[in-house]
């Protein structure tokens, strides 16, 4: 249930205040090269602490567990855990009755019978995602002939982000945002031509992010209004090289060896400090809510880096199941 992937298993487990969140991930080959550095900088990317973000700032200190001896990877199962440290659940004891509108409180108490941890959103908070981010971290020296980066193109529709952010701030709410994601060097192959598309398995990951609500590759929805003289990318060599990239790598949900290009679109962040309306749990009426506490104003400032994870984890795992078909 909390468990993605074919070869490359990976698992993420905690929650937001309890003592740890992490990752496994299994099936990995043996003998990478890694160390604690090696998590540094990603991590650092995904940290709060930016105008826009959490004042919650943790450490993020990664604890490798199991699975590395002197350096590498053994082949067991790799074990990458982080501690909570900078929790404030007193902020949730008032919406321990009253789900936040947007988040995931109301659906957690009823698929979980009120036996859900809600502090900072327990099992379903953005801070899962630094085992998304850790487990990127390893999944890209699984692929190191891809180079992958992502960036915020716009926030709260504007390309001016500060300002956009500021804006917001003032008006105590929040923002949403787009992302976008290019891959280069993916050999051409990868991905299957119906359930384990490519953009299936870039997908089901990208939805594995809080606050995904949508995604597109290349051309994505402009599709629709293109002509097919239009969109069609015209090979110009016997690599596959296209003039053009409206498919943003992909075609028959198999990588063609052109840059892998999508975007993910963030809701905004559903705690905002303006009241709104919800249900009392309780007294089964509905009521108002202000929500106080630490949150980010605009999570997409967070997300790059957690797309750049999860589309390495994407690409390992359809590498390695591609080469296990070949070797049949
Ligand atoms: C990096 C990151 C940081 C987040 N920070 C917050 C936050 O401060 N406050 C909040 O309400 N939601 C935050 N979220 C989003 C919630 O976790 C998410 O909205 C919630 O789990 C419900 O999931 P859904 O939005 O996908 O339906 C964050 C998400 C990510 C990825
Ligand atoms: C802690 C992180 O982000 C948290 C994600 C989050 C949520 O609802 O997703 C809510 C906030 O939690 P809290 O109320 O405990 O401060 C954020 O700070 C993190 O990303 O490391």
């Amino acid at each position: 249930m909390n468990t993605f992937g074919r070869i490359v298993r990976v698992s993420i487990f905690g929650e937001s205040h309890g003592a740890m969140v992490g990752v496994t991930i299994d099936g990995l080959p043996h003998g990478i090269k890694l160390n604690a550095d090696d998590f540094t900088d990603d991590l650092a990317r995904r940290r709060a602490g930016a105008i826009g973000t959490t004042p919650r700032v943790e450490g993020d200190i990664p604890e490798i567990a199991t699975g590395w001896f002197n350096g590498y990877t053994t082949g067991a199962p790799l074990t990458i855990l982080f501690r909570n440290e900078n929790t404030k659940s007193g902020d949730y004891d008032k919406l321990k009755d009253v789900p936040r509108p947007g988040h995931s409180d109301f659906v957690a108490y009823h698929k979980f019978d009120g036996y859900n941890d809600y502090r900072g959103g327990g099992h379903f908070s953005g801070r899962l995602t630094l085992g998304l981010v850790a487990a990127g971290v390893v999944a890209k020296k699984v692929i190191p002939q891809v180079s992958i980066e992502a960036r915020l193109i716009e926030a709260g529709g504007k390309t001016n982000i500060d300002e956009a952010i500021a804006e917001a701030q003032k008006q105590n709410d929040s923002i949403g945002g787009i992302v976008e994601c290019v891959a280069t060097g993916i050999p051409i192959g990868l991905g299957e031509p119906f359930f384990d598309s490519a953009e299936s398995v870039i997908s089901h990951l990208a939805f594995s992010i809080p606050a995904v609500k949508g995604i597109e590759f290349g051309s994505g929805f402009a599709a629709s209004r293109m002509r097919g003289s239009e969109h069609n990318d015209l090979i110009t060599d016997s690599s596959g090289s296209t003039a053009t990239n409206h498919a943003g790598g992909i075609n028959g949900g198999i990588t063609n060896g052109n840059p892998l290009v999508f975007r993910i679109a963030v809701k905004p962040t559903s705690s905002i400090a303006k009241p709104q309306q919800t249900l009392n749990l309780k007294t089964r009426k509905t009521e108002s809510l202000t929500v106080q506490g630490r949150h980010d104003t605009c999570i997409a400032l967070r997300v790059p880096v957690v797309a750049e994870a999860i589309t390495a984890i994407a690409l390992a795992d359809l590498l390695l199941t591609e080469r296990a078909r070949k070797n049949r």
